[in-house]
């Protein structure tokens, strides 16, 4: 089984490029969709939360407030080290779990969906190719602003605390400029940088 990373930063396009490439065979893992369920109702990271950051991170359900840690983890860097030391672990165990039954399942390709790829350092190894999907910053703002109701300053707060367009680049085996395309546009093109992988 082959292993593709695909990362971007927040609003570039992965979960769509990564739904591409599930439909075209692959075997999709979402980090940011493990990442949610551990914080969700009943989530594995909600005790350790309400433990470090106090009950009242937590709303009626016992689900994270995603909105009050988003406001506290984008403008301090040691809260979102304390979140993401609990969501983190959990997050990875997942993954691992995934790729496992991918494999037994008889996948050829497993595509890793990790934001954080560039930031963390530990992927290179663990991945055969990268791929990135990046798109100019004011493009990013402006997509999550229309599916969310973040403001400009919060969306510039999360890329700040991303890796750059730059940094993501200078480790990607392909790249997708995910500006100015249609969906089936992005689609072709996406499918088209996957197979010049030869993976
Ligand atoms: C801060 C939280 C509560 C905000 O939740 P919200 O629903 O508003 O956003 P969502 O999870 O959909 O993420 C929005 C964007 O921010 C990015 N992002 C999330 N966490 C981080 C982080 N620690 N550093 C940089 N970018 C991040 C995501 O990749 C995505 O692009 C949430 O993102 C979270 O629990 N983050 C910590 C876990 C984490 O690091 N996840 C990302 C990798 S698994
Ligand atoms: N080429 C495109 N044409 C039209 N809409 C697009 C295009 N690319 C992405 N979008 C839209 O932009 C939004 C963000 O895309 P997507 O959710 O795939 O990004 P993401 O990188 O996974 O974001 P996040 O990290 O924040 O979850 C979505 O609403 C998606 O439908």
């Amino acid at each position: 089984m082959r292993r593709l990373g695909l990362t971007g930063g927040i609003g570039s396009g992965k979960s769509t490029v990564g739904k591409f490439l599930a439909e075209a065979g692959g075997a999709l893992v979402d980090a940011d969709a493990l990442s949610r369920a551990s914080t969700a109702s009943q989530g594995e990271a909600t005790s350790a939360v309400a433990q470090i950051f106090g009950p009242e991170f937590l709303d009626a359900h016992g689900a994270l407030d995603r909105a009050r840690m988003r406001s506290l983890v984008f403008s301090d860097l040691s809260a979102r080290a304390r979140l993401e030391a609990i969501v983190h672990p959990i997050v990875l165990r997942g993954i691992a779990e995934r790729a496992a039954a991918a494999r037994r399942a008889g996948a050829r390709l497993l595509v890793l969906d990790i934001p954080l790829l560039v930031e963390s350092g530990r992927w290179a190894r663990e991945v055969d190719a990268v791929l990135v999907v990046d798109c100019l910053e004011e493009t990013q703002i402006e997509r999550v602003m229309q599916r969310s109701a973040m403001t400009r300053e919060q969306v510039q707060s999360v890329i700040n605390a991303q890796a750059s367009r730059r940094q993501r680049r200078a480790v990607a085996d392909a790249v997708v400029f995910n500006d100015g395309l249609s969906l089936s546009e992005l689609e072709a093109k996406t499918l088209t940088l996957v197979q010049g992988l030869a993976l």
